[in-house]
């Protein structure tokens, strides 16, 4: 965990994983970090009582992310306490007053942003957040939508503030993410849709490809 929320090289996030063989497999091709959507709306939504049996396995082998979306804090909490995460990351309309207690009581949790324009970035610190991930703006969806946003924001935004570990999300595929890792030199590139054949079932030759523009960038 360490490693990947102080980056010296630009690391990948997979998310919306929801098999337990495609969890593995992210292991051997040596990805940082995957993400369980457990928000019931989303295309690639894992129950947590399924998530529950293959990610305590995979703990210190990856960084495990929750993904929520305006969650009751006892879920989170519960999955946090029982091991089953490491991480939540809260992508939904989420106040700097729900993320206190996860901040006060030393969870780590990422605070995703919609970028919509300048002012969608200002008051960032006051969520207290391990790390931010910047992602497309999409009402009413939140996330893993396949658009990407104006990174020129997110690398203005990045130069603004050097010691918060940033994540790049939104649309990033093979074709884009060395230009991604480039331009805006994000702790981590993120990505859902770039990675799957259909939602929710990873594709390993985008995987490797996207990995192999990353490290060709840097
Ligand atoms: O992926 C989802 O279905 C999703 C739904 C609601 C909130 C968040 C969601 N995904 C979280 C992620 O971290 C995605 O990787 C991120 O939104 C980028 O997605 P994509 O543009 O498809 O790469």
């Amino acid at each position: 965990m360490h490693h990947f929320f102080h980056p010296s090289t630009t690391s990948l996030k997979v998310c919306g994983v929801t098999l337990e063989s495609d969890a593995h497999q992210l292991v051997a091709e040596g990805i940082t970090a995957l993400g369980v959507n457990f928000w019931p709306k989303s295309k690639r939504y894992l129950p947590p009582v399924d998530a529950a049996k293959f990610l305590p396995a995979l703990k210190e082998k990856i960084l495990r992310v929750g993904v929520f979306v305006n969650a009751p804090t006892q879920e989170v909490l519960s999955l946090l306490k029982e091991d089953i995460i490491d991480v939540a990351q809260f992508h939904g309309d989420e106040t700097p007053e729900y993320c206190a207690p996860f901040a006060e009581n030393g969870h780590p949790f990422i605070r995703a942003i919609g970028v919509k324009n300048a002012d969608s970035l200002t008051n960032i610190h006051d969520y207290q957040a391990s790390a931010i991930l910047l992602d497309a703006h999409a009402p009413g969806v939140y996330g893993g939508t396949g658009d990407t946003f104006d990174w020129n924001l997110a690398r203005t935004f990045i130069s603004k503030n050097p010691t918060l570990p940033v994540l790049l999300a939104g649309g990033i595929t093979a074709e884009n993410a060395a230009e991604a890792t480039t331009l805006v030199h994000p702790a981590a590139l993120d990505l859902a849709s770039g990675s799957e054949s259909t939602p929710g079932i990873k594709d390993f030759d985008k995987i490797r490809a996207i990995q192999a523009a990353i490290s060709t960038a840097q």
